[in-house]
This record gives C-alpha cells, sequence and structure tokens, in this order.
C-alpha cells in the first residue's frame, strides 16, 4: 500500500488509536503498581530472525511508553525445545510475570503446538493457548474474562474506533491462520451478535464473489496485491492485515507491504494502512491482554 492515497477513504489509523489504547493502559499500570502489583511482561524470542527481532523490539518499547516493565528472553537459533519450555516454566512460576508471549515462527527443530500448549493459559498474552480459544468458542457474550487473540481483537477495535457500523454487517474475512482468519469469527459473533463472517481461504473457488458482497474486507494473507479495486463494493471498509516484505526496485531496499493493492483507496470509504494500521493495534492489545490478566489477580 503506498504511504497516502489519492482516493477519497478515511485512513483507519492504527498509530492513532494504539496511541489512545495505551494512554488508557498506562493509568491502569499506574492503579497496579499503586496496589503493591509488582507485575511485568516477558518476551519469548528463538534466533536470529530480523523481522521477528523488530518486533519484539517494539513491543519492549510500547511497554516502556505505558510504563510496565518488561523483560527479554532470547534464545539461539539451535536451541532446543526443552530449553524453551524450561524458560516458559519458569515465566510460568515468577508471580510477578502477568503475561508472556513466544514469538513466532520458531525454528523448525521446535514443536509451536507444544509451546503454546506449555503457557500457562492465564498467561497467555497472544491469547492462542488452546484454552483460550476453546473459551472463545465456550463463551457466548459478555465481558472477555480470559485473553482472546490480539490481532483480531485490533480488527474490530478498529473498526468501532472509526466508526464503521458492525450492527448486521457482512464481514468477509480472508485468510484462514492461526493467529487471525480462523478465530476472528468466533470473537465477532460474540461482540458484535448480528456480524456475519465468511472466512474465504486457499481453497476459496471465487475470492471476488465473496468481497464483493462484503460491508467489511479483512485481508490477512501475506500475498500483495490480492484485493484489488473491483472486489470491493464501493462504501466498505477494508482492513490490511497480511503482511509481505518486498524489494523496492527503485532502491533495492526491502520494505513492508499488506495484501491491498492500489486504487482499492478509491473504492473503500475505510482503510487501514499497512503498515500504520493493524500492527501497531495488535501490539497494542498484547499488553490489554497483559493488563486484563493483571487486574484479575
Ligand atoms: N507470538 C507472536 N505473537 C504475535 O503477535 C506475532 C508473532 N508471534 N509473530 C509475528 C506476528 C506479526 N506481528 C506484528 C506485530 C506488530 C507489527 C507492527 O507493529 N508493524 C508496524 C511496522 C513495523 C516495522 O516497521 O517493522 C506497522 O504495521 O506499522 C507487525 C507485525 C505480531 N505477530
Amino acid at each position: 500500500m503506498r504511504a497516502g492515497w489519492s482516493g477519497s477513504a478515511q485512513k483507519l489509523d492504527g498509530i492513532q488509536c494504539a496511541k489512545e489504547i495505551k494512554a488508557d493502559l498506562a493509568a491502569r499500570v499506574e492503579k497496579l503498581k499503586a496496589a503493591g502489583k509488582n507485575c511485568y511482561l516477558a518476551t519469548i524470542l528463538v534466533g536470529d530472525d530480523p523481522a521477528s527481532a523488530t518486533y519484539v523490539k517494539h513491543k519492549h518499547e510500547d511497554c516502556v511508553e505505558i510504563g510496565l516493565a518488561s523483560r527479554r528472553v532470547d534464545l539461539p537459533q539451535d536451541a532446543s525445545q526443552d530449553a524453551v519450555l524450561a524458560e516458559i516454566a519458569a515465566l510460568n512460576e515468577d508471580p510477578n510475570c502477568v503475561g508472556f508471549i513466544v514469538q513466532l515462527p520458531l525454528p523448525e527443530q521446535i514443536d509451536t503446538a507444544r509451546i503454546i500448549a506449555a503457557i500457562d493459559p492465564e498467561k497467555d498474552a497472544d491469547g492462542l493457548h488452546p484454552m483460550n480459544l476453546g473459551k472463545l468458542v465456550a463463551s457466548l457474550s459478555g465481558p472477555l474474562d480470559f485473553p482472546a487473540p490480539c490481532t483480531p481483537r485490533a480488527c474490530l477495535e478498529l473498526l468501532k474506533w472509526g466508526g464503521v457500523p458492525l450492527e448486521g454487517a457482512n464481514i468477509c474475512m480472508v485468510g484462514n491462520g492461526m493467529t487471525v482468519g480462523r478465530s476472528f469469527g468466533l470473537l465477532a459473533s460474540r461482540v458484535q451478535p448480528g456480524a456475519t463472517v465468511t472466512t474465504c481461504h486457499i481453497g476459496t473457488r471465487n475470492l471476488a464473489e465473496h468481497t464483493r458482497v462484503a460491508d467489511i474486507v479483512i485481508s490477512a494473507v501475506g500475498v500483495p496485491g490480492l484485493i484489488t479495486a473491483d472486489m470491493i463494493k464501493p462504501g466498505a471498509a477494508v482492513l490490511d492485515v497480511g503482511i509481505s516484505r518486498v524489494q523496492n526496485p527503485q532502491t533495492g531496499k526491502f520494505q513492508l507491504t499488506g495484501d491491498v493493492a492500489d486504487g482499492v483507496d478509491e473504492v473503500a470509504a475505510w482503510l487501514s494502512p499497512n503498515p500504520g494500521g493493524i500492527g501497531p493495534m495488535t501490539r497494542a492489545l498484547l499488553i490489554v491482554n497483559v493488563v486484563e490478566a493483571a487486574e484479575r489477580l
């Protein structure tokens, strides 16, 4: 997605919305501290993938901004599964650690599902533990009293913040991955009864047939240019969630890009850019999960 757009779509500015969420979190962290709760967020990073290292660095910067203590655990690329499980066990045991994440993807010698399952569900800042995903299936309404997946939460918060009507909306989720697509519908149906969510994926026969009738299209695939203007109903809201790194032909530099092609800004009424949209929101919701966990203690 180009940095600015010529079309009429209103920008769903994830940086601004995240800033407001973080201001609220700072006040809540202040209260936790006043109550004598000495809590921190931890990250476990295995290996030296530059993108993962950047994400983790941003997460700790967010914590500094909010006034929440944080701790980094960095393990080498060839770390064994037992070494990662030992770090998880230590964080599970530490009463001051109120939430943590294991940055994904993990090196191939490590079984991701086993790692996620080893996290104490109450400290699962990503909301991806099978217990929490199970609670998401089982709980139909009311306030969330368990951690829920950050990026789906981020999508709903950004839509609400931008004033996009959700009541009765047709939402087309493009992508069926663990972190976004699979659970979005569950979260959406729970907090917004009345929205109809269709989840499309690699096996969907005619993707445009589904996107074209949607009031809200969320693309979380990681294929640059997948969503083109002709696939969008005029006046729809579009969230660009997928992340790819592409080389700029002019400069040779690698840059981040989403799934949404140029020109969608001329058809959509709302558009979240990428970067600058769901990425910063996901980080903010990660800390929401952690602060909520601390408040429950
Ligand atoms: N356990 C785990 N939890 C995650 O939540 C998780 C993960 N693993 N692995 C990778 C994905 C991806 N993800 C992003 C978060 C923020 C930005 C973000 O803030 N992006 C900025 C740009 C950042 C930059 O310039 O590099 C933006 O969109 O404006 C992007 C991507 C979280 N993930």
